[in-house]
C-alpha cells in the first residue's frame, strides 16, 4: 500500500524527515543570530495583519464564509469507473462524512437498482445529522420511488443543452418545464426538500436557463442547481452565470462542477463568490471520468479564506481517515499532490524554506497541519539543505556545536548528498561522529580528512556490531 494512505503525511522515506514541533521555541536563530544556542522567542512572530484571501466588504454576494456542502461520494462518486460500494461500505462512508460534518449526503437514485433503493432506505434510517438526499431524473416514475425511501430531499436533474436535448432524452424546453413543475410539486407535497438542476448548464442557452429557473423558483423549489457536466467552464464563466442567476431567483443555488480541465475547485470558489450557497463534492473528487470538486481540496481552499469558519463547521482531523476509507474502497491511492493529505503536503525541503519555516511556519504554509491532525516535517539529508535546518537537528539531538561547526558539518552532508540522498539515520550518525570528534579533540573545523577517517571508523564499528550481533 502507498505510504501516503496510512502514514501521517509522511514522505516516502520518513527516516529522512524531521518532524517539527514549533510549540516549544524557535529552532533557528533569527536573521542576525550567530550564537550557538537557539534564541529564546523574545521577538513576536511576524503575522500578516489581515487575511488577504478573506472576502472584501464590498463583495456583498460572497458566500465563501457561508456555504453548505452536498457530499456526493455516494452518488457522483459511485459513477467513478472503479467504484463499487456494498451496503457496509456505503454506511461506513455515510457515517464518516456525517461525523466530519457535511450538511448533506447525496445518494444514488433508488431507481437505479433494487439494492440502491434498499441502501438508500438503510442510510435514511441511520439517524445521521447530515440531511439525506437522493438524485433522480426529472420523471414522475423516479420521483414516486424516491419519496418513499425516507430521504430529506430529492435532487432532480434534466439536461438542457442542445447536445442532451437531442442525444440524451430528446425533450424540448416546453416539455422539460412542464415535467419539472409536475415533479417539483409532487416532491413538495410530501413535505421534503426539492432541488431542480439543469444538466450541462454551461452549454445551455442562457435564456432557456434563466426562464426555467425563474419558473421553478416561483413554485417554491428549495434550490436550483447549475451543473458543469463536462467540466468546460472557467472561473470567470462560473462567476458570471451564478451572479446572473442570483439576480433572477430567490431560492438557494447549488453548483456541481466537473474537473475535466482541472478547474473544479477554482470554479467552486468563484461560484461562492458570486452567491452560490451549496457546493457538491466527493471524497478525492471521484465521479464520472475525472470526477468533481474534491472535498479535501475545497476545504483547503475555503480554510485559506476563513480558517475559523471552516474549523467551526467541520471535523478537519477526520479528513485523512475519510480519504483513506474511500481510496481503499475504490482501490486508488491518495494523489501525491493532494491538498492537505498529499504525501508531502507539509514537508519542507530547500534550505531557504527550512530556515524560515523553523522560525515561523506561516512563511511557507497557508494551511496549519495541526488543524488537520497532521505533522510538519523538514527534510534534511539532501544537497539543497542548509545549516539552519542542520542546526535544528543538532539541537533536537541535544548536541552542542558552534554555528561554524554546524556549517562545516552541513558542507559534509552536502558532499555526501551529491552522491546519494542521506537518510535521517545517516545525517544523525554524521552529526554524532562530528560532535564526538570535536569533543575529543580529534577534529577541528575544516579538517575533512580527519572527519572522513572518523566516519570510516564509525561505519566499521557499526558493521562489526552488525556481524557479531
Ligand atoms: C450527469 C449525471 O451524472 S446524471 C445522473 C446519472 N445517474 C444515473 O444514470 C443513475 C444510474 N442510472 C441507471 O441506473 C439507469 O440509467 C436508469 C435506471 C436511470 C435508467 O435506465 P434505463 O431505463 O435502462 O435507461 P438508459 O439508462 O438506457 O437511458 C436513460 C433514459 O433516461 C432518459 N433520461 C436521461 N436523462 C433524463 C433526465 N434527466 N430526466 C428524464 N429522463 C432522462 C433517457 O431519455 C433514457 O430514456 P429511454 O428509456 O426513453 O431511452
Ligand atoms: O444534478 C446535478 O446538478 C448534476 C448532475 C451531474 O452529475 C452532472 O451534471 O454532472
Ligand atoms: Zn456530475
Amino acid at each position: 500500500m502507498c505510504p501516503c494512505q496510512n502514514g501521517d503525511s509522511i514522505p516516502n522515506d520518513p527516516s529522512q524527515m524531521v518532524p517539527v514541533d514549533l510549540s516549544e521555541k524557535p529552532k533557528v536563530n533569527g536573521i542576525n543570530g550567530h550564537s550557538n544556542h537557539a534564541q529564546p522567542s523574545a521577538q513576536p512572530q511576524p503575522q500578516p495583519r489581515h487575511n488577504p484571501y478573506a472576502p472584501r466588504a464590498s463583495d456583498f454576494l460572497n458566500n465563501v464564509s457561508n456555504f453548505k456542502i452536498i457530499e456526493s461520494t455516494l452518488r457522483e462518486g459511485e459513477q467513478f469507473a472503479n467504484a463499487f460500494f456494498d451496503t457496509k461500505t456505503k454506511i461506513a462512508i455515510a457515517k464518516a462524512l456525517d461525523a466530519f460534518g457535511v450538511e448533506y449526503l447525496e445518494l444514488t437514485s433508488p431507481a437505479a437498482s433494487e439494492q440502491s433503493r434498499l441502501d438508500c432506505e438503510a442510510i435514511c434510517k441511520l439517524g445521521l445529522k447530515s440531511k439525506i438526499l437522493t438524485h433522480i431524473r426529472c420523471h414522475m416514475d423516479d420521483a414516486r420511488i424516491a419519496v418513499e425511501t425516507g430521504v430529506d430531499g430529492v435532487d432532480v436533474v434534466i439536461g438542457t443543452s442542445s447536445f442532451l436535448r437531442e442525444f440524451s432524452h430528446g425533450k424540448d424546453m416546453a416539455y422539460i418545464t412542464k415535467t419539472a413543475i409536475e415533479v417539483i410539486n409532487f416532491v413538495k407535497s410530501k413535505g421534503i426538500e426539492v432541488r431542480f438542476s439543469t444538466e450541462d448548464s454551461f452549454r445551455s442557452d442562457l435564456v432557456d436557463l434563466l426562464s426555467i429557473y425563474q419558473t421553478v423558483d416561483k413554485i417554491g423549489v428549495n434550490r436550483v442547481g447549475i451543473a458543469d457536466t463536462v467540466g468546460c467552464a472557467n472561473p470567470r464563466q462560473v462567476y458570471d452565470l451564478i451572479r446572473t442567476l442570483r439576480s433572477v431567483v430567490s431560492c438557494d443555488i447549488e453548483v456541481h462542477l466537473h474537473n475535466d480541465t482541472g478547474m473544479a475547485i477554482a470554479n467552486a470558489y468563484c461560484a461562492l463568490e458570486a452567491g452560490a450557497t451549496h457546493i457538491d463534492t466527493s471524497v478525492l473528487g471521484i465521479g464520472e471520468r475525472v470526477g468533481i470538486t474534491p472535498l479535501g481540496g475545497l476545504v483547503a481552499c475555503l480554510y485559506a479564506a476563513n480558517p475559523e469558519y471552516v474549523k467551526s463547521k467541520y471535523n478537519l482531523p477526520m479528513l485523512r481517515e475519510i480519504e483513506n476509507l474511500v481510496a481503499e474502497a475504490v482501490e486508488v491511492n491518495v494523489p501525491f499532490m493532494n491538498p492537505i493529505t498529499g504525501y508531502c503536503a507539509f514537508t519542507h525541503k530547500a534550505g531557504i524554506h527550512a530556515k524560515a519555516i523553523l522560525n515561523n511556519p506561516s512563511t511557507y504554509e497557508i494551511l496549519k497541519p495541526e488543524d488537520f491532525g497532521l505533522t510538519r516535517y523538514v527534510s534534511i539529508g539532501h544537497r539543497l539543505t542548509g545549516w539552519n535546518a542542520v542546526k535544528s537537528r543538532v539541537e533536537q539531538l541535544g548536541l552542542k556545536l558552534t554555528d561554524e561547526q554546524v556549517k562545516d558539518a552541513t558542507a559534509k552532508i552536502k558532499e555526501l548528498a551529491d552522491v546519494r540522498t542521506q537518510s535521517m539515520d545517516d545525517v544523525d550518525s554524521l552529526l554524532r561522529v562530528y560532535h564526538s570528534g570535536i569533543q575529543s579533540g580529534e577534529l577541528e573545523v575544516g579538517q575533512r580528512e580527519a572527519l572522513d577517517r572518523l566516519l570510516r571508523k564509525h561505519r566499521e564499528e557499526r558493521h562489526t556490531e552488525g556481524v557479531t550481533a
